[in-house]
């Protein structure tokens, strides 16, 4: 058996306007199911990358595949099909401000020429799912926007894509607004296995719902990988800028003694299914030491602990010091003794 061809996929993709290169050697796969997070800062090249992806631009080099088929040298006429498997959600919605949110959901149906029947029921389901019952006579100027994005995604289902393209969906909402809504695109990812691309440049909108992540940076991909792992242990300097991952900061009123003895202020670095493990109350028990969290905290990414603690360990002897730090070492992604710390008295 042949396994199915990933939703999209990408290779070798070059782009330039002019003698600016938007992208280059772009290689990008997004299999059925996954919901891929791709971010950048504002010139990486995210728009271009999703005008290449919908066809609206050609690449200079390289392939766009949607569903196995390469869409780089299509026609317009050819075009239409193919990128109807691809349903668009804006950042400004871009609903039709004189239909109700019904209708707006039903054009792409209508359009489709789907009957009036099916297309009623269809766009009953779609409110339904998006949770807008009730609100289907509404017009655009009368929802929230939390809500005109509920109608936008709904109309994005509507021709059943093969892939949902978020672009930067939730940059125009508050913070609960956008918390609802990436809850409701893992919801419609979770029942319906939908395959979403979100482009955000907010690492908290990849840190919530996306099981991969792309960093672009000037049109390149600076890092690639499982989002738990690029959060816990980022390799491109754009990465740590993006996550605020200052490697040399301290805790805030925090010192450090010139001397090396005493309570050790050591930076531990976990990420994975094990980052659960009573790493602390290990270092009483096995070594006699104590330890205290000083500063840091540890969070889920992608359902996966993610975090940087500051701890002060202070060894039940000085020679114990090395043992508990390879200890430390062999169970977090990074551990930094970093030094010891002044004591208030
Ligand atoms: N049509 C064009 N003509 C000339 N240069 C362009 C064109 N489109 C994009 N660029 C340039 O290509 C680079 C990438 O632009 P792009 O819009 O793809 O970035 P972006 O990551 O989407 O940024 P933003 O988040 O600000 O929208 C930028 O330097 C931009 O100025």
């Amino acid at each position: 058996m042949t396994s199915p061809a990933p939703i999209l996929s990408l290779a070798g993709v070059r782009k330039r306007f002019g003698d600016h290169t938007a992208l280059s050697d772009i290689d990008l796969t997004v299999g059925s199911g996954e919901i891929l997070g791709i971010i950048g800062r504002s010139g990486a090249g995210k728009s271009t990358l999703i005008r290449c992806i919908n066809g609206l631009e050609r690449p200079d080099a390289g392939t766009v595949a949607i569903e196995g088929r390469e869409i780089q040298a299509l026609g317009e006429s050819a075009l239409k099909p193919v990128r109807r498997r691809i349903g668009m959600v804006f950042q400004h919605f871009n609903l039709l401000a004189n239909r109700t949110a019904a209708e707006n959901i039903e054009l792409p149906l209508i359009i489709a020429g789907m009957a009036r029947g099916p297309r009623q029921a269809r766009v009953r389901d779609l409110l339904q799912l998006v949770g807008l019952e009730g609100r289907e006579d509404r017009y655009p100027a009368q929802l929230s926007g939390g809500q005109k994005q509920r109608v936008g995604i709904a109309r994005a289902l509507a021709p059943e894509p093969a892939m949902l393209l978020s672009d930067e969906a939730t940059s125009a909402l508050d913070p609960e607004t956008t918390e609802q809504i990436l809850a409701l695109l893992a919801d419609i990812n979770r029942r319906l296995g939908l395959t979403i691309l979100l482009i955000t440049h907010e690492m908290d909108v990849v840190r919530r719902i996306a099981g991969r992540v792309v960093v672009l940076e000037n049109g390149r991909i600076a890092e690639a990988g499982e989002t738990w792992r690029v959060f816990a242990d980022p390799q491109a300097a754009v990465t740590k800028s993006l996550l605020g991952h200052d490697a040399a900061a301290l805790p805030p009123g925090l010192v450090l003694a010139p001397g090396g003895s005493g309570e050790a202020l050591i930076r531990i670095d976990l990420g994975g299914p094990d980052a659960g493990a009573p790493l602390l109350s290990d270092l009483g028990a096995r070594f006699g030491a104590s330890a205290r969290i000083l500063s840091g905290g540890v969070e889920p990414v992608g359902g996966v602990p993610v975090g940087r603690l500051f701890v002060g360990v202070t060894p039940a002897r000085p020679d114990d010091l090395e043992p508990i730090l390879a200890h430390l070492a062999s169970s977090t992604i990074r551990t930094e003794l970093l030094g010891h710390v002044v004591r208030a008295d």
